[in-house]
């Protein structure tokens, strides 16, 4: 496979005033302290989404965050992206306080059938994350703008696909519709929430080689929630395990295996194996007392 040589360096884009008038954030270096959710169920009780976590996840980094079904992974995701209120703590990227979606940070949901528009074309599809970025790669006049969405179209290899509708495509091309929209929006960080989950088993495979290549090309910070421990061990410098019912991170644990990284060797690997051993039996351990 084509994977990362080593972890790549951001280059760091000019601050650009958006169409709305908010000045971007322009770093992708994530500092979450003491960050907790809290939700009010419909029946008034209190849900703890999550319990308060503090972390400090380098520009460039690629790192996972897995954990057993309610662990507060999501909700870990939306708080980052700004897509909800904290109830406690901070999180800055870069410079700035995240107090809402930041400009410099995009968000690729699991279900690409409810992300994408499907009365759109792919190219179209593409144009709003163009349209809606911040950063350099931002085009004036419709012929550029195209040239740029093909450009973003190849990138996931997806080249000769404009004009086609997401419902024409398969999965697996559907997600890497969803991975270009949020790349033609030059983001510093992009958040990953069970991307792969609804996929066939090999375009699993080409999809995790195609995000390694994008973040070591790009110099992303990654932040990648999956279920799947073997996953997140392949592709991340670093794994951290939550607590159930959102009580906060259990382990952070760093992959200290170097890329590239081949789907076969990586896994015959006795720090992988090591590594997964001690990973999965929290996870089961866990699973064993809450059962
Ligand atoms: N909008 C909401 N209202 C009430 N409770 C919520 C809301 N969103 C999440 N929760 C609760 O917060 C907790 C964490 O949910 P979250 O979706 O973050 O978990 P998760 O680890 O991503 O789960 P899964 O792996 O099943 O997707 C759960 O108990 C969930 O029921």
């Amino acid at each position: 496979m084509t994977a990362p040589a080593a972890p790549a360096t951001a280059p760091t884009p000019t601050p650009t005033p958006t169409p709305t008038g908010s000045v971007p954030v322009t770093d992708g270096h994530i500092v979450v302290d003491s960050v907790g959710k809290d939700y009010v169920a419909l029946d008034g009780h209190v849900v703890h989404g999550l319990q308060p976590v503090s972390l400090s996840i380098e520009k460039g980094a690629f790192v996972s965050v897995v954990g057993r079904s309610g662990c507060g992974k999501s909700t870990f995701l939306r708080l980052v992206a700004g897509l909800e209120d904290l109830t406690t703590g901070s999180i800055t990227i870069g410079a700035e306080r995240v107090s809402g979606p930041p400009d410099s940070v995009r968000y690729v949901f699991q279900n690409y059938g409810e992300s994408l528009l499907p009365w759109r074309t792919v190219g179209d599809n593409v144009r709003f994350g163009l349209r809606h970025g911040h950063g350099p790669r931002r085009a004036h006049g419709r012929t550029a703008e195209d040239q740029l969405i093909e450009q973003h179209l190849a990138e996931v290899g997806l080249h000769g696909t404009f004009s086609r509708y997401p419902g024409e495509l398969s999965g697996g091309m559907q997600q890497r519709v969803a991975i270009a929209r949020a790349l033609a929006a030059s983001p510093d960080v992009l958040l990953l929430d069970e991307p792969f989950s609804a996929v066939d088993a090999l375009s699993r495979g080409t999809l995790q080689e195609l995000i390694l290549r994008i973040w070591q090309e790009r110099g992303l910070t990654v932040l990648f929630v999956t279920h799947d421990i073997e996953e997140a061990l392949f592709l991340s410098q670093r794994v951290i395990v939550l607590r159930p019912q959102g009580a906060g991170v259990q382990r952070d644990a760093a992959v200290d295996i170097p890329y590239p990284r081949d789907q076969v060797d990586f896994r015959e690997d006795e720090r992988y194996l090591a590594l997964r051993r001690d990973v999965l039996g929290l996870v089961l351990q866990v699973e064993r007392e809450a059962s």
